[in-house]
């Protein structure tokens, strides 16, 4: 069965005539990298602003009109029996739903009529013109924390309770497999960490988790900044010429530099270069994309993958990348072989600190495919999810000058004009919370994907084995019963001083990195990386949206991507003059417009507590 033609909400994604994955819109193909078009293929002067203004206004009706459908109960499936009814009956007279739980508990007797999950219908009409975890957030306010979505003969668990997600990774993780994620992602990653399972899973993990070990992490700091310098030239240049910038772009771009050096050696230079293995790279990421939202599994059908332009492209550029894979296999093993290896825990090569090399020089036994997929894995894993932080986390400061200034004090405070070190990051206190926030409201992926493989109990509702289960993270994130100003953007609500939010410390309600044992590999490098990142452009520049930039609107692929692009104007800071005065140490230094210190939200420290934590 094809992996796409299992989710429905996907391929409804798919409808929407502006999204368009495809590699032949594809912005390498575009000239001029500062204003090029963005990761998604999109053209954002194309479109005319009034038309995106109807389209949004459109959108929110079309919202409006969904929550009202919801509400009049036209998705919810009619369960048999009296218990059901007489719910059905008192849930029309305005009993609310917590109290229909509580009273209908009893009901819960094995004869099959009750508990039985909450049952909505999926209309393709209603979630056509939306990224899917939009329409789930609005179901997950009317069904509650477990739900079962019904797309005529496929249904879909959809969790949004920390508890019930809790389960699923950590405490009865073994019961779950990545179903559909690992058929999607299967011509990419073959069995690579990420789609793998059960046994091949384990072994691999094994392998690789050592390998990102501190002191690997902590000699990535001088990449990030290396990389983010590169960045900051570009910016300069556009600062200079007064040329917007399309910065998702310009983050894919950064993110891919920086994790083809980290994993394999590899140096895409893709912040100036275009051509070949980059192009190759994006072409197959968007494949991937594509996959997971396609009505039909084209690509499966044989003579298909012959004769279509776009299958011969996606086949060409995978053949180029797993060749360049293999040629960095080979070279490592070549440099392993004529090292004079003192292998210990945290091993470093000082030349080559790659994950590749640790790989290879701590005998790790395994074949050149395996290999090849763990490298694509983490390649694929490692880049897009750090540019969409950094993408949201700008736009989300375009929107907040206070922030910024607070950003911008904290960073010439710390760092100066130095490049950052690994002291730097525990020093970096409120850039770390400003990603935390930011990973908050727009999670990479916003949506964590299983599938039973045995049957189990999920809350109160007992699930047979081959449930397709999506733990909406996104729903999580901004659930009203968890967090207090669910929607707004206030990196104060982790105190500086307390721990670094984490899926255990926020008990699953929390989850930026998963949790349990399939957690990423990668998270304190990619929290690393984007406080680098952002340290080092806010120190530099300010940021605000272009005047006439499209809407920012969003979409889903693997990550949540912008429909059209993040254009920015960007301008060098500038810094007053240092005048010495007598008594007065503290350097007074420029910070961007509009910065209002008495933000209601704010108490006199600067901090507003999680409603949880
Ligand atoms: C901000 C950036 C990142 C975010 C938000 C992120 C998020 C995640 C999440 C949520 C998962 C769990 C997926 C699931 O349970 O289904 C995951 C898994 C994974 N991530 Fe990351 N990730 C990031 C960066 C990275 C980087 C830089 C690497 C590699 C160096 C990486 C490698 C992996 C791998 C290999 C897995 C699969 C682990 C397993 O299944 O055992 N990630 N990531």
């Amino acid at each position: 069965m094809a992996a796409a033609a299992n989710i429905p909400l996907l391929q409804a994604n798919r409808l929407r005539p502006t999204i368009s994955f495809s590699s032949s819109s594809h912005p390498i193909r575009q000239k001029g990298i500062i204003t090029c078009a963005s990761s998604n293929g999109r053209e954002p002067d194309s479109v005319d602003s009034e038309v995106k203004k109807v389209e949004r206004i459109l959108g929110e009706k079309r919202r409006a009109r969904l929550s009202t459908r919801i509400a009049s109960g036209e998705f919810t499936v009619k369960q048999s029996g009296f218990p059901s009814q007489l719910r059905n009956g008192l849930s029309k007279l305005g009993v609310p739903r917590e109290g229909l739980d509580l009273l209908f508990s009893w009901a819960a007797d094995g004869n099959g009529d009750y508990p039985k999950i909450p049952e909505a219908r999926g209309s393709i009409k209603a979630v056509q013109s939306e990224a899917f975890f939009i329409p789930l957030y609005e179901l997950y306010l009317s069904y509650g924390g477990i739900f079962r979505l019904n797309f005529g003969p496929k249904s879909f668990l959809i969790v949004s309770d920390p508890s019930i997600a809790k389960h699923i990774l950590k405490d009865n993780s073994k019961a779950y497999s990545k179903g559909i994620l690992a058929e999607i992602l299967e011509f990419v990653m073959g069995k690579g960490l990420i789609p793998a399972d059960g046994e091949i899973w384990r072994v691999r993990r094994r392998a690789i988790v050592p390998a990102l070990h501190m002191k690997y992490v902590a000699a990535m700091i001088n990449l990030f900044g290396q990389a983010s310098d590169r960045l900051c030239q570009k910016l300069d240049a556009a600062a200079s010429d007064g040329e917007d910038v399309e910065m998702e772009s310009l983050f894919s771009r950064l993110t891919l530099d920086i994790i083809g050096k980290a994993v394999f050696n590899y140096e895409f230079d893709s912040l100036t270069n275009d051509a070949g293995i980059v192009e190759a790279v994006y072409t197959v990421l968007r494949e991937a994309e594509y996959r997971s939202t396609a009505p039909i599994p084209f690509w499966e059908i044989p003579i298909w993958k012959d004769i279509s332009p776009k299958q011969k492209k996606v086949s060409a550029a995978l053949k180029l990348i797993n060749d360049t894979l293999d040629n960095m296999i080979k070279i490592c093993k070549r440099m392993v072989d004529e090292e004079e290896l003192q292998f210990e825990e945290e091993y470093v090569n000082e030349r080559d600190p790659s994950i590749l090399h640790f790989l290879l020089a701590s005998g790790d036994d395994v074949s050149s495919k395996q290999l090849r997929d763990d490298l694509m894995t983490m390649l694929i894993a490692g880049h897009e999810t750090s540019a969409a932080v950094l993408t949201w986390t700008f736009y989300l400061l375009s929107k907040e000058p206070r922030v910024v200034s607070k950003l911008q004090e904290e960073v010439d405070s710390v760092l100066g004009d130095r490049f950052p070190t690994i002291e730097d990051m525990k020093k970096l206190k409120y850039a770390t919370r400003v990603i935390n926030e930011s990973l908050r409201l727009y999670p990479q992926p916003p949506v964590l994907i299983r599938r039973s493989i045995e049957d189990d109990t999920l809350g109160q509702y007992p699930i047979k084995r081959g449930e397709d289960v999506f733990i909406s993270v996104w729903n999580l994130h901004r659930s009203p019963s968890l967090w207090e100003n669910a929607d707004k953007f206030i990196p104060e609500r982790w105190p500086l001083d307390g721990p670094n939010p984490n899926e255990t410390n926020q008990n699953f309600s929390y989850l930026p990195f998963g949790g349990g044992p399939r957690k990423c590999v990668g998270d304190m490098f990619a929290s690393y990386e984007t406080v680098v990142a952002l340290a080092m452009l806010v120190r530099r520049f300010n940021f605000q949206m272009a005047v006439g930039a499209p809407e920012v609107n969003m979409t889903t692929g693997a990550t949540i991507h912008t429909t059209e692009g993040l254009k920015m104007t960007v301008s060098r800071r500038v810094k007053p003059p240092i005048v010495p005065t007598l008594g007065t140490p503290m350097l007074k230094l420029d910070s961007s417009a509009g910065v209002s210190d008495n933000d209601p939200l704010l108490s006199e420290t600067g901090e507003v507590s999680a409603a949880h934590s």
